[in-house]
Formats: structure tokens, C-alpha cells, sequence
């Protein structure tokens, strides 16, 4: 997979934004959202439960194409929440991820769970889009942003009312750490090479700093991975995959955690 991956997804993304920006403009939707309001919180939930896992629907990937060509929004984030997650992650993204915010607005009704929009956030647009559907929180990725332009970005989803995931992959990028940040997390996969390393962040976990959450995300496949990167210090685990590729991603999750509380 070529190293600009990461490059293209955004220069499609600044596309896209402004195709849909002539659709429906900056200023209709934030018409639409009136006073701001609280999200169903990310963090709370993250620090809240036994499993911590952020079960995520997506249906492909660029690395692995199809993963789950026609998964239902309006069933496996219900299915998710049935089987003991502490939070949605949904993708978004259609070019590469096979998503829609359509996604989002069709499990939210299914699910009292806090949801994370999961894109390639660049613009304000995007914040008022993932308010607009209901999301609670949305992702932050250091390597596609400036840190001036994460702390904007942050600044701004805190007051429309959505929570903050900074995703960052070398220690380096704890520069981009801000006031606005509410989670933290190690993304093990490279998103330049699609390498994934559960145990990259294992090896980032010390210089991650004390008293905020933190999650390790990609290509965790075992209880007994997860069960590790908790003794190392993560509060949380965004799990994609591992679910999706089953027939019944709810199932898989209630088999993985029962797994988890026998391995504990
Ligand atoms: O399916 P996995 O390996 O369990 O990974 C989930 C999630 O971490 C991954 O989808 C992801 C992490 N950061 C991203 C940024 C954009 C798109 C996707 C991602």
C-alpha cells in the first residue's frame, strides 16, 4: 500500500467537503442545531466500564477492500450495545470506508451508547455535519493536521457540544495534546504503510501523559491483547475488524468478552 495513502484520502476529502458545502451550507446547518447540547459522553463511558471496548462498525477499509459489504447501521451498533460495548465508533468515510453519515443518524435511535464519528475531520464542516446527525465525539488525526489546526478544531467541537479523540502513532505527536482533547488514543496501525502492531502501544504507554484517558486502537484480535494493553494503562480499545468480518459482529463481541472475563 503506497505511503501517501493518508495524503490522497485528504485531498479527496477537500473535495468532497466543498461538494457537499454547495449542497447544504455551513450556515443551513448550523440553523439547524440551535443550542448546543451535551453528548452522551465518550470519556465517562470509557472510565465507567468493565470492558471499555468502542465497537466499531465499518464495512471496508483501503488494506483489507470489503470487509462487511452490507452491514446494517440500523443492527449491529444495537447488537454492539447488547453485548457489553461502552461505545460506537461509526466511519464515515464513503470513498474509502464504504460509510455514511447516514450511518450514524440510522443507529442512534437504536442505541443509548456514546457514538464517535470516525473521518478525517478538516474542517468545521464536518464538526456542525457530526452534530447535525447526533454523533457525541468525533476523532482527530495529528498526521492529517497541523497542531494549531487540531486546537482549532477541538476548540470548536467543545462548543458545539461534541467530546474529542486525538489519534496520534509516535510519541512526537503529543504535541498536538490540547485542553480541548478529551481521550487520547495509539493508533498501532501506520496509516501510511496500513502495518498494524498491537503492540506499538505497549511500547508508546510510558510517555503517555497520567491523567487523561487512553486507548489503543487497530488490530486488536485477542482478550488477551486487550488484557495486556490494560495492565499497560489503556482505559479503552477501539476494535473494528476483529467484529466485522463475522457474520454477526454483536456475536463476535459477546463471544470476545465472555472470553475476557474467563482470561481475567
Ligand atoms: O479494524 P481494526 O484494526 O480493529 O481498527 C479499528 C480502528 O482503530 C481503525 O478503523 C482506525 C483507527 N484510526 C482510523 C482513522 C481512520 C480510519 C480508520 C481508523
Amino acid at each position: 500500500m503506497s505511503k501517501d495513502i493518508l495524503e490522497e484520502i485528504i485531498a479527496h476529502k477537500r473535495i468532497e467537503i466543498a461538494g457537499q458545502e454547495k449542497v447544504v451550507s455551513a450556515a443551513f446547518l448550523e440553523k439547524q442545531l440551535g443550542e448546543p447540547v451535551p453528548a452522551r459522553s465518550l470519556k465517562q463511558a470509557l472510565m465507567a466500564s468493565p470492558t471499555g471496548i468502542i465497537a466499531e462498525f465499518k464495512r471496508r477499509s483501503p488494506s483489507k477492500g470489503w470487509i462487511h459489504q452490507d452491514a446494517d447501521a440500523g443492527k449491529i451498533p444495537a447488537a454492539y450495545q447488547q453485548a457489553g460495548a461502552a461505545a460506537l465508533s461509526i466511519l464515515t468515510d464513503e470513498a474509502y470506508f464504504g460509510g455514511t453519515l447516514k450511518d450514524i443518524r440510522t443507529a442512534c435511535p437504536t442505541t443509548s451508547l456514546p457514538i464517535l464519528r470516525k473521518d478525517f475531520i478538516i474542517s468545521r464542516y464536518q464538526l456542525l455535519q457530526a452534530k447535525a446527525v447526533q454523533a457525541d465525539a468525533v476523532l482527530l488525526i495529528a498526521s492529517a493536521l497541523t497542531p494549531q489546526a487540531c486546537l482549532t478544531l477541538a476548540k470548536e467541537a467543545h462548543a458545539l457540544g461534541l467530546e474529542t479523540l486525538l489519534e496520534i502513532h509516535t510519541e512526537a505527536e503529543l504535541d498536538y495534546l490540547n485542553e480541548y482533547i478529551d481521550v487520547v488514543g495509539v493508533n498501532n496501525r501506520h496509516l501510511g504503510t496500513f502495518h498494524t502492531d498491537a503492540s506499538h502501544s505497549l511500547r508508546l504507554a510510558e510517555a503517555l501523559p497520567r491523567g487523561i484517558v487512553k486507548i489503543s486502537e487497530s488490530g486488536i484480535s485477542s482478550p488477551d491483547t486487550l488484557l495486556r494493553l490494560r495492565e499497560a494503562g489503556f482505559d479503552g480499545f477501539l476494535i473494528g475488524e476483529t467484529f466485522m468480518k463475522t457474520d454477526e459482529p454483536g456475536e463476535a463481541l459477546s463471544r470476545f468478552i465472555a472470553d475476557l472475563l474467563t482470561t481475567d
